[in-house]
């Protein structure tokens, strides 16, 4: 995704994001945006949480001004958006300690990186994600069976069994009927947890359903060839000619060290107050790891939160600074090429580091 993960030492920021998902990294804009610098933390290996790591191919429909983006062109867009500000990327490292010290805190991460900064936004969604494994056919995983489809390519020509009742089950078994050769959804229950357009569209496609069952086992040599379905009330198994598993199962949710950090929770989320601060000072929260009365998980709701959590933060680090940052529209990044002269667009003020007037 075009990042650099910094070498182990000592980084020094004005505001550290733990947390390089969609709303950690709009948070990198919008501080760069009040001439804050940043640096963002995130044990996966690349940027863009939930949405780079579960479900990049997928489209979302719910961005304001954007009828549809794929999943990786969002997180690509933030990424962009971001980086006329330099914000630093320590990925593959997950924040592990926080201390407070005179003028903010000492961050430290699990590769030993000790990041001094003047304010945590913790933007680590619900934490570590990793996918609730098939209780059959691990030693098949990466050939032929996965938990999430990085390219859709891999459907081509295929028979495909997709595992599991949810919104992500359906969503791939939607995405594999164009593609697959076959296309059956396997489910333990006979009604799905999805949405209910989502059902009747799989419903009304070439799909085959087999509900009331589960995957008992997954057979092949170097790669997936069948599985062994068992149906409630069935003697025996069915097995399935399949060359692509996909175990969509739900995630299993770590908050890992932040859950020891001090901070107050509800449930496994951090309560913020309306200026997205938390029981600690200088410590705010936003996107999924926040809470308070009426959330909602959604990226749109999450980046208005990390909006409001850095414009309050800014004011916190300079109390001479507005809470409003002004409107980004009377700038141009660094990168635009200006308009032409005599436009009443041209830029009018140059406020801040990475735009210019
Ligand atoms: C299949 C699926 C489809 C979805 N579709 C939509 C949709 O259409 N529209 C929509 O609005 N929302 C959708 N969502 C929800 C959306 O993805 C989340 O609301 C969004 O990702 C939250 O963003 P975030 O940045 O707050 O958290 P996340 O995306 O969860 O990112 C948090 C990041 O923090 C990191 N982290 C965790 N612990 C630490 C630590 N200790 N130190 C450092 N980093 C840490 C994680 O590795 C992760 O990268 C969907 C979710 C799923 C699973």
């Amino acid at each position: 995704m075009g990042t650099t993960t910094a070498p182990a030492g000592e980084v020094t920021v004005d505001v550290l994001f733990v947390g390089a998902g969609p709303v950690g990294l709009f948070g990198a804009y919008y501080a760069g945006f009040r001439g804050l610098t940043t640096a963002l933390v995130d044990p996966l290996p690349e940027a863009g949480g939930q949405v780079q790591a579960i479900y990049p191919e997928k489209n979302i429909y719910d961005i304001a001004g954007l009828p549809a983006v794929q999943g990786q062109q969002l997180i690509r867009n933030l990424l962009e958006q971001a980086k006329p500000f330099g914000p630093r990327f320590l990925l593959s490292q997950q924040a592990s300690d926080i201390r407070e010290v005179a003028d903010g805190w000492r961050v430290t991460t699990s590769s030993g990186v000790v990041v001094n900064t003047r304010a945590v936004i913790v933007t680590s969604g619900v934490g570590s994600v990793t996918p609730r494994p098939l209780p059959a056919g691990e030693e098949l995983l990466g050939r032929g069976l996965c938990y999430f489809v990085p390219q859709l390519e891999v459907f081509d020509g295929k028979d495909v069994v997709v595992v599991g009742g949810g919104d992500s089950a359906l969503d791939w078994a939607l995405a594999a009927v164009p593609r697959a050769r076959s296309v059956t959804l396997v489910h333990r229950r006979k009604q799905f947890r999805a949405h209910e357009h989502s059902v009747a569209q799989v419903k009304d496609s070439p799909c085959h359903l087999v509900l009331d069952a589960t995957v008992t086992a997954v057979r092949g040599n170097d790669s997936v060839e069948s599985v062994d379905v068992t149906v409630r009330g069935e003697d025996g198994a069915r097995e399935l000619k399949a060359q692509v598993v996909v175990a969509a199962l739900g995630f299993l949710m770590d908050l890992g060290p932040i859950a020891g950090w001090g901070l107050e929770m509800e449930g496994r989320a951090i309560r913020v107050d309306t200026r997205m601060r938390t029981n600690l000072p200088r410590v705010y929260a936003a996107g999924d790891a926040a809470t308070f009365p009426g959330k909602v998980k959604l990226i749109a709701v999450g980046f208005g939160e990390v909006a409001l959590a850095v414009n309050n933060a800014a004011v916190e680090l300079n109390p001479d600074a507005t809470l409003a940052p002004g409107h980004s529209s009377d700038l141009v990044p660094a990168s635009e090429p200006l308009a032409p002269e005599g436009n009443s667009a041209q830029p009018r003020s140059k406020e801040v580091a990475g735009w210019r007037s």
